[in-house]
């Protein structure tokens, strides 16, 4: 039996069509769209404080994530650990992010194409002309944003930590 809550956190998962659709709606009420994309594996603190800082920069804030065959391409075979299903709902718990939607391919262009959000942001690991979607984004008027990095947190570092058999910490 779903519950309310668990209703209300489903409900941020949107397709690409419905998540440009709602995008568009929120921008014609006079809302700030920030965008950003990831894989989000496995969710530890660098994430969670761009995240934030991200859904201060506008009104909405749009995550878009990395399908697990994505993932796979992108971070190898034995990639992601969590799957795009409890990755999404895990993210879309968090009550400053307001759509999740999935993509399939090895960049979000496409998405970020269709969405055309405001603002779009990655993490202090990136520089502006490695994001993705910059140029069509800023062509339209938008603006990019590098946000801060949490040094010492990683999908990857919090895996290896597990492998070494490392204390709590
Ligand atoms: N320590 C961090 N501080 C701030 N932002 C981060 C940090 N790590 C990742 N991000 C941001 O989170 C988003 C998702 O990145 P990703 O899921 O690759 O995280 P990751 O921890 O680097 O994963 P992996 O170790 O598997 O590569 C990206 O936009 C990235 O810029
Ligand atoms: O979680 P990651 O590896 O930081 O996310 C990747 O970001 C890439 C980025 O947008 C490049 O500017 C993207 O191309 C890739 O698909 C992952 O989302």
């Amino acid at each position: 039996m779903e519950t309310i809550t668990e209703k209300q956190v489903k409900e941020k998962i949107y397709s690409l069509e419905d998540a440009s659709a709602q995008v568009k709606k929120w921008q014609a009420d006079g809302d700030k769209v920030v965008f950003t994309n990831g894989c989000f594996d496995l969710l530890h603190l660098g994430h969670i404080t761009y995240l934030a800082e991200a859904a201060s920069l506008g009104n909405k804030l749009v995550v878009a994530i990395n399908s697990d065959a994505s993932v796979k391409r992108l971070k190898g075979s034995n990639r992601p650990i969590n799957n795009e299903v409890s990755r999404g709902i895990m993210l879309a718990c968090f009550f400053f992010i307001d759509a999740i939607v999935v993509f399939d391919e090895d960049t979000p262009l496409e998405t970020i194409n269709s969405i055309m959000p405001d603002i779009l942001v990655k993490g202090g690991d990136y520089t502006i002309p490695e994001i993705v979607g910059a140029v069509e984004v800023m062509a339209n008027g938008g603006t990019v944003e590098v946000l801060q990095f949490v040094p010492g947190y990683s999908s990857t570092n919090i895996i290896n930590r597990i492998r070494n058999g490392a204390e709590a910490g």
